[in-house]
């Protein structure tokens, strides 16, 4: 399933999805997921081909207006992930994550989906992972990330997208975006957590992360205005038929509209939905939906894309 297939007419109550890494990584959590009545679409945990612990623990830490996490990629594993696709009917979408911890591994996971002819589904590459002990984020390097999306395209021929880190200058969207044009993406999701901040407890003097001596990816409200930065910028760059995955600050219906405003096609959710649960669907389709209806607003296509600047 194609993302702009899939949501090509869907009504609000599709527009949702979990932040991968949020609710995603066990078979329960999956089943869950499949089984919440509201969101139109879910993403697997980023997935290795052999399983991770991933980082040493306390590796998540809830802040006053958001998170820091530097879990480092733990999950359960490539064919766990195929088995739970085959074992389990999709009630909707499941975007699968993969992010090897090479671009062996990515190249690798991506050989075996393409030659699995019973896996029809929407695929999303992670090149944004910020807590892999050693391990660059990919999309920082132009070069690297159209290499690598050069040499997947030469192969993968199913629906593909790709997960970036946010980027903090408007020359880094026009290379991104660049690099992007080239290939036949379904999908852009925007952004990742922001990379390598840190957080402390004064009371100790200490950090609050065990992993890389506390720095971790930050998410949740505080990184609404780049997440919305990035996917302005990016709807402004990228060619109409690669849809935006807006991710990022959403906890509610209206940094939502503002997603879509900003060019969205769907958005997930990731702080937000771990630390209230999964009625958090609910409770922003509702939002949502009375913010349209106040406006006037029959469906997204009436306002998705159209942000307003000051003449
Ligand atoms: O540490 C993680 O597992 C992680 N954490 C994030 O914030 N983003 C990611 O893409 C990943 I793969």
């Amino acid at each position: 399933v194609d993302l702009s297939a899939q949501i090509a007419n869907m009504s609000v109550k599709n527009l949702f999805l979990n932040a991968s890494g949020i609710h995603c990584q066990t078979e329960e959590e999956l089943d869950e997921l499949m089984n919440e009545p509201v969101s139109g679409a879910m993403v697997t945990k980023s997935m290795t081909p052999k399983s991770r612990f991933g980082n040493p623990l306390p590796r998540y830490y809830r802040l006053a207006n958001g998170s820091i996490n530097s879990m480092g990629l733990p999950n359960q594993g490539f064919d766990y992930y195929m088995d739970y696709l085959k074992n389990h009917d999709q009630k909707k979408p499941i975007i699968v994550s993969v992010a090897g911890m090479s671009k062996e591994e990515d190249l690798e996971m991506l050989h075996q989906l393409q030659d699995n002819d019973g896996y029809q589904g929407l695929t999303e590459l992670n090149l944004s992972c910020p807590n892999v002990i050693g391990k660059p984020q990919m999309a920082y390097d132009f070069e690297a990330a159209d290499d690598l999306l050069h040499e997947v395209f030469s192969f993968y021929k199913k629906p593909l997208g790709i997960k970036l880190p946010p980027y903090f200058d408007l020359v880094h969207f026009d290379m991104i975006a660049e690099v992007l044009n080239k290939y036949p993406l379904s999908h852009v999701n925007t952004i990742n957590s922001v990379g390598n901040g840190l957080w402390i407890d004064t009371n100790s003097e200490t950090v609050v992360l065990k992993p890389k001596g506390g720095f971790g990816g930050v998410g949740g409200s505080m990184v609404l205005p780049t997440a919305l930065g990035n996917v302005r910028g990016l709807r402004q760059r990228l060619n109409d038929d690669i849809k935006i995955i807006g991710t990022g600050g959403v906890t509610n219906g209206g940094d939502a509209f503002a997603h879509i405003l900003c060019g969205a096609e769907m958005v997930s959710i990731g702080t937000q939905l771990y630390e209230e649960g999964l009625t958090t669907f609910e409770r922003v389709t509702k939002e949502l939906t009375d913010i349209m209806e106040a406006k006037g607003y029959k469906s997204l296509d009436d306002f998705r894309g159209k942000l307003k600047v000051i003449e």
